[in-house]
């Protein structure tokens, strides 16, 4: 932030290049807490279904975006298929959402998700 950065993508790539990196939802929080709302925080990897959207955005992601689905989309029904794929995405989200009491993505806080971590502390 210090040298100008407008917003920060937490993201493995995918765990293409190293695949014994960390997972990139292991690493957002700690990203989110030192950012303090300064900045937009996004985040990628491993998004696969809505539930996972809804624990990125619970642990302070602004918002996340998606690879390998669309693709899988693309080449099982082309444009149809990715069309798909994010319809499927939001409908789950959405169904996650009310399940969870949240009508809006602001009310989707970080009480929502326990972490390994907070179950570590839990235990102390
Ligand atoms: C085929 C493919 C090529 C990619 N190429 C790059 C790349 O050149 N540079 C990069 O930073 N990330 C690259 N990525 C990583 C994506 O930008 C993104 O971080 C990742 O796909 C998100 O994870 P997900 O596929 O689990 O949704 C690539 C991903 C895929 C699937």
């Amino acid at each position: 932030m210090e040298v100008g950065v407008e917003g920060i993508i937490v993201s493995n790539h995918g765990a293409r290049q190293l695949d014994f990196v960390p997972a990139a939802i292991d690493a957002l929080e700690e990203v989110v807490l030192a950012v303090k709302g300064r900045i937009p925080v996004l985040f990628d990897g491993g998004i696969r279904r809505g539930t996972d959207v809804f624990k990125a955005l619970a642990l302070g992601a602004q918002a996340v975006m998606i690879g390998r689905p669309v693709i899988y989309g693309l080449a099982a029904k082309g444009e149809y298929g990715v069309r798909r794929v994010i319809e499927m995405l939001k409908d789950e989200l959405e169904l996650t959402m009310a399940l969870s009491g949240c009508p809006t993505l602001t009310h989707i806080t970080r009480n929502h998700v326990k972490t390994e971590l907070d179950h570590r502390h839990s235990r102390l």
